[in-house]
């Protein structure tokens, strides 16, 4: 499980260590400088002679490429770096001792047209706002030269891509696009979320040894493979269908014949002992034509999914869809609400065992009936604030669908799952994600139930579902090809197999 800590929370825990004289920048400074060489290695290339240039800022981040760039010069790298401003003393005297040259903005470009390293060392946990001039100079100069090159340099960024909210992955101005992101001593919430996670690159996490000075409880989770077992119910010798949890689906609809088979397919695949179908009688005949697993009549269910493909236009199935709502609030029954049935909750208040599931134009939509309206292009500048608003107005929990998945209740950490394959983005992968989250409330049914309000598990299980549902699209688009919502659906045993399999990560 991955956790991250906002900036306030680093700097608390680095306070004693650095007290008892714990050489904190040295260790981030040779773990960054042992990432170059491994890297430059890995490109073919010889450590000595390799050209490398350091982006430096006035602060401690500044300071940690300093010493940095001076283990590497003593490596026989050929080290310069341009300094914004006054620079950490004794980063810049070991630095100057090892022999790396300082040159003056006007170099800027033709060394970084040479150089096949980037350290960008400019700003970081101590940046506020968007990036400032000369580091705002630097950054558009960097990006021209980039993309004027016939090979891309190696960008490696200092803690954070200079540019990127550590806090909240926003980018209110330019950022420095790296292709690794060496981050100290613990992960930061702007690494994971999006748009910040998409300068970052890949993570490399330099443990310092801040772990038993952070709170207990991060900014930020993320599910990871070794997670699901904790929460994946697997059948013991005495489990039957109803121990197993029974999801109960109301999807689909004349128009929307399909999200009725896609929703109840994931049900199934997700493991839960029974699926009970209650929508239009025409669906439910290919649902059953399809799946003759599937139940058509009601009876006891441990969770519902309502509203994928439902016409909510139709008076009729609208009011049944929000009775359904009503009735599984008032019995404390888990409720995943998708699609145009999220509407729903423009005027009435759930517990956080309502889990909806929108994108952001439905979440822009829901936003707007509650009187707090936020444009498509800012819930996607900050999902995270826009999910969580929604969360806080509504009492729900909220999964935001997007390049990365958003899961929170009005309290309790952010969950975020990134990393899935564009190919998932796919008509009905929705519907799927819905009918997953279903069989996964269903097996937690009854623990909720008892718990009344969901205390923080929905939002858990909604960043597991998002977990399968992402490496359920990976398996079925496996070396890369275009893949359909029903291969999705298809791949959920095996992703759950392999996550409940692992020892990894
Ligand atoms: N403490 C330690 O031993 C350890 C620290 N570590 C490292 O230190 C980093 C934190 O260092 P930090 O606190 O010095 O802040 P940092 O990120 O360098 O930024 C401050 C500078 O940026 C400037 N600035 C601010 N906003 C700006 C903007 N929008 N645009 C442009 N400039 C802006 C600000 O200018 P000012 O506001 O003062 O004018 C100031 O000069 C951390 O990320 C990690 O890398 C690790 O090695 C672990 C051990
Ligand atoms: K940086």
């Amino acid at each position: 499980m991955l956790r991250a800590y906002r900036s306030d929370d680093v700097r608390q825990a680095e306070a004693p260590l650095l007290e008892r004289g714990v050489p904190l920048m040295d260790r981030a400074a040779a773990a960054l400088a042992t990432e170059v060489i491994r890297r430059v290695r890995a490109l073919g290339n010889r450590v000595p002679g390799t050209e490398v240039l350091g982006l430096v800022g006035s602060g401690n981040n500044g300071g940690d490429v300093l010493f940095a760039l001076a283990r590497l010069a003593r490596r026989g790298v050929s080290a310069s770096a341009i300094l914004t401003g006054t620079p950490h003393a004794a980063g810049y005297a070991a630095a100057s001792r090892a022999g790396v040259r300082f040159a003056d903005a006007g170099t800027l470009r033709s060394l970084a047209e040479s150089a096949e390293v980037w350290i960008d060392g400019l700003v970081g946990i101590g940046a506020r706002g968007p990036l400032r001039e000369p580091a705002l100079e630097i950054v558009r100069e960097l990006e021209e030269v980039r993309v004027g090159r016939p090979v891309e340099p190696l960008v490696i960024a200092a803690d954070l891509p200079s540019g990127i909210g550590a806090d909240d992955g926003t980018v209110p101005g330019l950022a420095l696009r790296a292709n690794v992101t060496v981050t100290m001593g613990i992960a930061k919430p702007g690494l994971v979320l999006d748009p910040g996670r998409r300068y970052a690159g890949e993570i490399v996490q330099v443990p310092l040894g801040l772990e038993e000075f952070l709170p207990s409880e991060p900014a930020l989770l993320s599910v990871g493979a070794r997670d699901i077992a904790d929460m994946w119910d697997v059948p013991g010798p005495d489990s039957h269908k109803y121990s197993r949890g029974v999801v109960g689906v109301m999807t689909g609809s004349l128009r929307y014949p399909g999200a009725a088979l896609l929703s109840t397919s994931a049900a199934l695949a997700g493991g839960a002992g029974m699926v009970r179908y209650a929508g239009p009688r025409e669906t439910s005949r290919l649902v059953v034509s399809q799946h003759p697993e599937i139940v058509t009549d009601m009876g006891r269910v441990q969770a519902w999914v309502l509203g994928s493909g439902v016409n909510m236009d139709d008076p009729e199935a609208a009011s049944e869809v929000a009775r359904r709502l009503q009735e599984s609030i008032t019995a404390g029954i888990p409720v995943v609400l998708d699609a145009g049935a999220i509407t729903l909750l423009g005027s009435i208040d759930v517990p956080s065992t309502v889990v909806i599931t929108p994108h952001a134009g439905e979440l822009a939509e829901l936003l707007a009936a509650r009187g707090e309206p936020l444009s498509r292009e800012e819930i996607a500048a900050a999902p995270s604030r826009a999910a969580r608003l929604a969360a806080t107005l509504t009492g729900a929990t909220v999964l935001l669908k997007g390049s990365v998945d958003v899961a929170c209740a009005p309290d309790d950490p952010l969950w975020a799952q990134g990393g899935a394959a564009g190919w998932r983005a796919t008509a009905g992968a929705g519907d799927v994600l819905a009918g997953l989250l279903g069989s996964i409330l269903a097996q937690w049914g009854d623990e909720l139930a008892d718990l009344g309000k969901g205390h923080g598990i929905p939002a858990r299980l909604a960043a597991a579902a998002s977990y399968i549902h992402g490496r359920a699209a990976a398996i079925a688009y496996g070396t890369g090809r275009p893949i359909v919502a029903s291969e999705i659906a298809g791949a959920i045993p095996q992703a759950i197999g392999e996550a409940l399999a692992s020892t990894g990560e």
